[in-house]
């Protein structure tokens, strides 16, 4: 089983659901700066996403953990990070496959389902794993409606 460390985030809502996964990625960093990692190679990257709302669904879900892994896992599991045109691109470097512009993607594919559901929950945190020595969270933020119940209603 997955075990792993990472740090909370405050937030106000009285739900916390957090979902564990790993999926297995090729990708290479479009800049001669990134030295080795400008050649394609692969990782196990482990991504840990939390969401926050105060509404469950008729099942009694914030949302359902597989749906979870199905965006996430189910769209990124063996396959090149690169190849994912709609997230990721060689022109601009927050399009770059690196750990920082992934963990914002996975981000705003699992909120773009939240937003769908209509229960108001919030994507608050991606932690995103690319080795064992290499890490990076992401946070939407207070602009985006996270640690706040001010946005997107009410
Ligand atoms: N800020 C970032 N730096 C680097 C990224 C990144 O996405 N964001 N990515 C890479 C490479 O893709 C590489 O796969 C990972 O780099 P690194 O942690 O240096 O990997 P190592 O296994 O060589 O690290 P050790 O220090 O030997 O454990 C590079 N940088
Ligand atoms: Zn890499």
């Amino acid at each position: 089983m997955i075990q792993q460390i990472y740090p909370s985030v405050a937030h106000p809502y009285r739900y916390e659901l957090n979902k564990d996964m790993q999926f297995a990625a090729a990708h290479y960093i479009p800049s001669d700066k990134a030295g080795v990692c400008s050649r394609m190679h692969g990782h196990t990257y482990f991504a840990n996403v939390t969401i926050a709302g105060d509404e469950l669904d008729d099942t009694g879900f914030l949302v359902d953990f597989s749906v979870i892994k199905k965006l996430v896992h189910g769209r990124f599991d063996h396959s090149s990070l690169n190849d994912h045109g709609a997230w990721f691109g060689d022109e601009d470097p927050l399009r770059y496959p690196t750990t920082e512009n992934a963990a914002r993607v996975v981000c705003e594919i699992v909120q773009a389902h939240l937003d769908g559901m209509g229960t108001r929950a919030r994507c608050i945190q991606v932690f995103l794993r690319e080795t064992p020595t290499s890490y990076v969270i992401y946070r939407p933020g207070i602009e985006a409606g996270i640690g706040g119940k001010a946005h997107g209603g009410s």
